[in-house]
């Protein structure tokens, strides 16, 4: 198995015996055989021919970047090169002993970065995959960086399929990072030693390049620079936030700005019609009303109409002059209904959640470090985000950061930023760094009981010193932000197993505020009126009453995300001229799941009557889905993490 030039695998690797008899078919003029030599490497093969190059002879020399050349190379490509450098080193971290090297590329094909074994290569062989190093096609022949710059489209360049024979030592894995325009940048890569030839390496060098495009994509269209709207989509309400949803940009009079790959495919389009469409082109939903809706709520995840073609998730952020722009009202008068509507909005009469939101709201000025306790999916980071709008910060960043979510490296990264004056002598930081971008704001540490001990310590000193220093030994930064912290985990249990640091414990639990499960609320039918409402605005839909006694009877391991999902899936097969929802526009295996039961008050629910429900549905999620954890999580509505916690709970 191998795979092809676009990344696909494809069924027989030619013997090198084979690509031999086909490179001497190449030089005597003969046609290249089909089965042995795809068509990208024959047309690299035909280009390398072309520029003069002899697969056996002396290379004639390789140009190589003097250093204030390749510092200028850098300055220029800034911008992505501090986007990738995180992405590397989680690169090379994975790849760790074996053989190999992660390199970043610029267009013309110089190295810009490099990070990982040289061992693998001997001393001549090794300037060759140092920064300032040239891999073009014209000057290398085919290889998996000219090779990807040439065609556009991730490649896998193995040993004999290299045009020049000196560089069939390497096995080499290659895709391309675009700009949110479409416009090439340059190459991440993976070489390594042939002999350590992995089948999946490119598949990971190409969620590297999307990474760094996903970050390219959301540094130009901040909502807090950009003066646009931002659409993220997915045909899943869970994929939206993810690697795998799509981003599109549009200017506030309609155009389209920016994508990342994955919206073209959904919206059917691709980077020349970019260029010229308007929202309106790709989409049924007017501007005005996209604007409108993320005026009311931007949050909530809602339905779009592709023309032609499918329906979308899409959750839509705003940059600040459309949030602002609401009417002839001043500004400031806005803000402060939206402060006040935003810890009320979240009362729907729960007496526990309302104490809760009291004391939030009490609390939000005082910037005293908090706590938010609460099981997955309670609403910890809705609560944390209505705090911060309530908050005199509401007009600076609430920073997100997921401390479960991320390896710990890229969460190092990503929280303390990093200096780019490791790989060259200038001056300008490679990246602020999350806690550097609350400055201001609020930053939310979600899941921080599964922050790494080191991290930890790093954590704390920066609250104690109120100072940031990014990797690689910059200068320390002041900042000033409201932290809030949240955890499904018993921190004090976790310090008794050596897990957490108690004075970090201390630093940031000025206050605990707990989030109730949506099992023990008891207001769940407002719950219901107010999502339904949100999602579908002006139609006055009810919940059968059967189904409403059973959704009342029910464990909802996934609470509130898990009711939503179950909400906008209903919605989605809600036909037009229809206003109640029942059995029917269930997913099967929560109907399965709700139906045996009989309606019991949940709220008098035993802790073991609770423990069984949840078992059986995970059990009866887990045979739907054939053993497939993640599937079963998707139809449970909870996230993978979270229903492995599940497996362990009900089990133990
Ligand atoms: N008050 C609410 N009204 C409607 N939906 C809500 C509300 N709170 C949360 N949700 C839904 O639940 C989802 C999860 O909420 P949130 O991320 O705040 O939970 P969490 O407790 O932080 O979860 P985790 O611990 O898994 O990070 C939200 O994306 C939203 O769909």
């Amino acid at each position: 198995m191998r795979p092809n030039a676009s990344g696909q695998v494809i069924a027989q690797r030619p013997a090198p015996g084979g690509l031999r008899l086909a490179k001497r078919a190449l030089l005597e003029g003969r046609e290249l055989s089909a089965s042995v030599v795809g068509p990208e490497l024959a047309r690299s093969w035909q280009r390398s021919l072309r520029a003069g190059l002899q697969p056996a002879g002396r290379m004639p020399g390789a140009p190589h970047a003097s250093g204030p050349q390749l510092a200028r190379a850098l300055e220029l490509q800034r911008e992505l090169v501090a986007h990738a450098r995180p992405v590397m080193e989680f690169l090379a971290e994975q790849t760790d002993g074996t053989e190999s090297m992660v390199i970043l590329a610029g267009t013309d094909g110089v190295v810009l970065q490099a990070l990982g074994d040289l061992q693998f290569v001997s001393r001549a062989e090794r300037v060759a995959l140092r920064p300032g190093a040239t891999w073009s096609e014209q000057v290398r022949g085919t290889n998996a960086i000219g090779t990807a710059l040439a065609e556009g489209q991730a490649i896998v360049v193995h040993s004999e399929e290299h045009y020049l024979e000196r560089n069939a030592f390497l096995t080499c894995a290659a895709a391309p990072i675009l700009a949110p325009g479409g416009q090439l940048l340059g190459v991440l890569d993976v070489s390594g030693d042939h002999r350590g030839y992995h089948p999946h390496t490119i598949g990971l060098v190409r969620s590297a390049a999307r990474m760094i495009e996903h970050r390219l994509f959301e540094t130009r269209h901040d909502a807090r620079h950009w003066p646009g709207l931002v659409l993220r989509l997915h045909a899943q309400p869970e994929g939206i936030g993810t690697l795998a949803e799509g981003l599109l940009a549009v200017r506030e009079d309609g155009a389209l700005a920016g994508a990342n790959r994955a919206a073209l495919a959904m919206l059917g389009l691709d980077w020349p019609r970019l260029a010229r469409c308007r929202v309106e082109d790709v989409l049924a939903e007017p501007v005005p009303l996209l604007m409108d809706w993320v005026r009311r709520s931007p949050s909530v995840p809602r339905i779009v109409h592709v023309h032609g073609g499918a329906a979308l998730w899409v959750r839509m952020e705003a940059g600040r002059p459309i949030a602002a722009s609401r009417g002839a009202a001043p500004v400031s008068t806005v803000e402060e209904a939206a402060a006040v509507d935003a810890l009320a909005a979240l009362d729907t009469g729960d007496l526990a959640l309302r104490a809760t939101l009291q004391r939030a709201r009490k609390l939000a000025p005082s910037a005293i470090p908090l706590l938010v306790q609460g099981e997955s999916g309670a609403g910890k980071e809705v609560l944390a985000r209505a705090m911060h709008a309530s908050s005199p910060r509401r007009g600076h960043a609430f920073v997100a950061v997921n401390c479960a979510a991320l390896p710990e490296a890229l969460i190092e990264a990503e929280l303390f930023g990093y200096e780019r004056g490791a790989f060259t002598g200038a001056a300008r930081e490679g990246a602020t760094g999350r806690i550097r971008e609350a400055h201001g704001g609020t930053l939310f540490l979600d899941e921080i009981g599964d922050m790494p001990l080191a991290l930890q310590t790093r954590l704390l000193r920066v609250l104690q010193d109120r100072q940031v220093t990014p990797l690689g030994g910059g200068k320390a930064v002041g900042v000033d932000f409201w932290l809030i912290c949240a955890t499904h985990r018993d921190l004090r249990a976790q310090i008794e197993a050596g897990r957490f640091r108690e004075d970090l414990f201390y630093r940031l639990n000025g206050f605990t505020l707990k989030v109730p499960a949506l099992r023990a609320r008891s207001d769940l039918e407002a719950l219901l009126a107010t999502q339904l409402a949100q999602l579908l605005p002006g139609r006055e839909v009810q919940v059968e009453d059967t189904l409403l006694a059973a959704l009342r009877a029910y464990a909802w391991p996934g609470n509130l995300r898990q009711l939503a999902s179950t909400l906008r899936t209903a919605c989605a097969l809600l036909d037009a001229q229809e206003s109640v929802i029942g059995w029917h526009h269930l997913c099967d295996d929560l109907a399965e799941q709700l139906r045996p039961q009989e309606p019991t008050d949940s709220a008098g629910a035993q802790p073991e009557d609770l423990r069984s429900i949840s078992r059986d549905a995970i059990r009866r999620a887990l045979d739907d889905a054939g053993g497939n954890v993640s599937e079963a999580a998707r139809r449970l509505g909870i996230s993978r993490n979270t229903l492995y916690r599940r497996i362990g709970e009900t089990s133990a």
